[in-house]
């Protein structure tokens, strides 16, 4: 709702109420359009100021009611009628003005704003435009340059941008709500024209035409397949050379494209998952608001390796004192050069001072026994982690919490040779660490809940979306990876091309395809990962099935040959030279891919881009469902914010567990079942899946519920 009051002096207060952000729900827009017309009404009110209860302006239009029918008074009209008040309105901007909250105060005729208040149009991070006119007035505002960064990034801009931007009129340090009812006081019966932004001329450069093909051309190649990016650069397009009545049709004729698409429902899904994953519970009943975290001033990384070292900057960068340590002395040395420099860097990007003297280096465990948290970071062998968790253990003063940064190795084996397995978890970065937002914080059956709620919260600290899994092989995501990349090199088995897969992937909207990934990030990481499985190497039979399975020995093959990828120069696709960067295909990889099929009596068979997907894809999906039967995740959400957060999953398509709702459960079944080989396990529809599809498909919101009521009938 919205509260109205009068002043003294004549000046009516109008107050949005919705916790937590003041979102413009049904409600707050009548309470917004009854206060309105009491100030109208009101003979004594000569001016208005609009503000957020409890220092939040508003969080925009309540994207909770995207879902059902509209109800209460529109947006646009409401706004409108702000903007055509004869009495000077002005909003009192504290917290956030985003979205619609950014709109309602672009349609108010003065803004005045906290220092620390944040603004910005994101809307199209939620597969929108800013359809409250905000597409219309704002590059009238501030021009169409200037609002097409806005606009077409949502990127939130500090007080102190917006108001060099033009966004605002006013900043203060003091409260800004009181600085706008003595502003609006001193400006009443003033002319109000040149303050209705609609009114105003959009001010553009000479080369408009230019900018706008050359920003188009930039968002197609950004957005991967993503609607709403595209259809903000055709508003502003209208903005630009249209009068604002028929940039508002415009506006209006894209917004409601945009807002019945998958596109939209899949950000919007995002940006709650983000939320829910945040909400983390175990198993035991231990969740996020009966655990209490430790607040972490003094930390450890061990190994400063690429991992490591990111690892370092992302914890100094919060503040943290940090004791980086690293055994091999040329790699210390290499490290004490090159993180400094990673630190500042990265401040600098996120406009933040660099935090002074918080690192220091060390060859020396010993070094560690002050700090509260340990992140090991060594080579990715279990003998070495053991070595490390086991020493640690006994340099480390009693109760600090023990870290492995392990890709996919059991931590309760390294729980097991600590003296306090309870404090042990694992915290699973993304290179590079200090950019990439994923962090999986996986827990053991030991792990307390304290450590979990510790390493979640320090991960929230450091900007990352942290999600709480369970232990088991490769955790979540990279347990989903596996069939995924397995079905990759079956279909080159079967006759496609590295870069006909890659394109299938890359198309559907992965920033790389398979097997580009799998060049830059070195096909030896794997191999090294088989060879320990005892899948190759010497003495093992060069078969197509392995330890039972299909198995293809083809990625073995490519790193026997000294392909290892970009840092050989050549891996399944040729580069410049070693660390090369750009990708061409080699006929030596055809010619290779042919001879390997004459071995093996295989004929090459032509693959539709559509068996593609379906074969990476829902065997990927497939293992998703394993995790939720398997409770390694606690719901979809949780799967789907690592697949976006870490993997590259476009996120205008949700996560792979959204995507399999919109494809529709039943097709995904058939679809396996098809496909599906009595060895190839990974095909093999999960019980999950076919419980879901028996109780007629539920939506993905609906899921966490019903795995929750199969486990209490002992159904998964
Ligand atoms: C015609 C329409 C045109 C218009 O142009 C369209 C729009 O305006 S589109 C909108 C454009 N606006 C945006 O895109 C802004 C979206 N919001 C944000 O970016 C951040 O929430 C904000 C920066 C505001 C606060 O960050 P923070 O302090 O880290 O806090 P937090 O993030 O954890 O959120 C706390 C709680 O608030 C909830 N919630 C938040 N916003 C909304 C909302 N609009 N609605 C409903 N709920 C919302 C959120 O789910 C969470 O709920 P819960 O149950 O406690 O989990």
């Amino acid at each position: 709702m919205a509260t109205y009051s009068r002043l003294p002096g004549s000046v009516a207060l109008i107050t949005l109420h919705n916790p937590p952000v003041n979102a413009l729900s049904a409600a707050v827009r009548q309470g917004i359009v009854d206060a309105v017309q009491r100030a109208l009404k009101d003979p004594k009110v000569t001016s208005v100021v609009i503000c957020g209860q409890n220092g939040k302006f508003c969080g925009g239009a309540d994207i909770r009611e995207f879902a059902g029918p509209m109800l209460g008074p529109p947006l646009v009209p409401m706004i409108h009628a702000i903007e055509a008040v004869d009495k000077p309105v002005a909003a009192a901007i504290e917290g956030v003005a985003l979205g619609g909250g950014l709109e309602l105060a672009l349609a108010c005729h003065y803004r005045i704003a906290h220092s620390k208040a944040v603004l910005g149009l994101p809307e199209v991070t939620l597969g929108l435009l800013p359809g409250a006119g905000g597409s219309q007035r704002l590059p009238r505002l501030i021009g169409l340059t200037a609002a097409l960064d806005l606009i077409t990034t949502g990127r939130h801009v500090s007080a102190a941008e917006a108001l060099k931007l033009g966004v605002l009129d006013q900043v203060t340090d003091s409260n800004a709500v009181d600085l706008a009812v003595e502003f609006v006081r001193s400006v009443a019966g003033q002319p109000l024209d040149s303050r209705r932004l609609s009114t105003l001329p959009c001010p553009c450069p000479p080369d408009v035409d230019s900018l706008l093909d050359k920003v188009m051309s930039k968002v197609r190649q950004r957005s991967r397949g993503a609607l709403a990016p595209v259809a903000c650069v055709r508003a502003l397009r209208a903005a630009a050379s249209l009068p604002y009545a028929q940039g508002m049709e415009k506006e209006r004729e894209l917004m409601a494209t945009l807002f019945n698409s998958g596109q939209a429902r899949a950000l919007q899904y995002a940006f709650f998952s983000q939320r829910v994953v945040g909400k983390w519970s175990l198993p035991s009943g231990a969740r996020w608001d009966n655990s209490t975290a430790r607040i972490i001033s003094k930390a450890a990384v061990i190994g400063l390796g690429t991992m490591g070292r990111g690892i370092v900057v992302a914890l100094a960068l919060t503040g943290i004192s940090v004791v980086a340590v690293e055994t091999q002395e040329k790699q210390l040395a290499e490290a004490s050069r090159v993180v400094p420099a990673m630190l500042q860097r990265e401040a600098g990007r996120r406009r933040l001072a660099t935090p002074p003297g918080v690192i220091s280096f060390s060859s020396n465990l010993q070094d560690v026994s002050e700090v509260e948290l340990v992140i090991e970071a060594v080579f990715e062998d279990m003998s070495l982690k053991l070595q490390v968790f086991k020493h640690l253990s006994s340099v480390c003063r009693p109760g600090t919490l023990l870290c492995s940064n392990t890709s996919g190795l059991d931590i309760d084996q390294l729980a097991a040779v600590t003296q306090s397995p309870g404090l042990v978890v694992g915290m699973h970065f993304f290179a590079p660490a200090h950019v990439m937002k994923l962090l999986e914080v996986v827990y053991g059956p030991r792990s307390s809940p304290e450590a979990v709620a510790t390493a979640m919260q320090l991960g929230k600290r450091m900007g990352k979306v942290g999600v709480a899994v369970g232990n088991c092989p490769g955790f979540v995501g990279n347990r989903m990876l596996k069939p995924y990349l397995e079905q990759a090199n079956f279909l080159l088995e079967e006759g496609a091309t590295p870069r006909q897969v890659d394109e299938a992937l890359e198309e559907f909207g992965f920033p790389m395809g398979v097997f580009r990934m799998s060049d830059l990030s070195g096909l030896d990481v794997g191999w090294r990962i088989r060879k320990e499985a005892g899948l190759t190497g010497p003495g093992v039979e060069s078969t197509r099935t392995r330890q039972g399975r299909r198995y293809s020995p083809l990625p073995d093959q490519m790193c026997e040959a000294g392909r290892l990828g970009q840092k050989t120069g050549k891996g399944w696709y040729q580069y410049d030279g070693p660390g090369g960067r750009v990708a061409r295909s080699d006929p030596w990889v055809h010619i290779f891919l042919e001879t390997y099929r004459a071995e093996h009596g295989l004929v090459a068979r032509s693959i539709t881009l559509e068996e593609i997907l379906e074969r990476c894809l829902y065997a990927l999906i497939n293992e998703g469902f394993n995790i939720l039967q398997d409770a390694v995740a606690a719901g979809p959400e949780d799967i789907d914010a690592i697949y976006v957060f870490g993997y590259g999953w476009p996120r205008h398509r949700g996560g792979p567990m959204f995507h399999a709702d919109q494809v529709g459960l039943g097709r995904i079944l058939q679809r396996l079942n098809q496909h599906s080989h009595p060895d190839v396990p990974h095909l093999k529809p999960s019980t999950l899946l076919r419980r879901l599809v028996a109780a007629g498909s539920p939506p993905v919101q609906k899921w966490r519920e019903f795995i929750n009521k199969e486990r209490v009938h002992s159904q998964l």
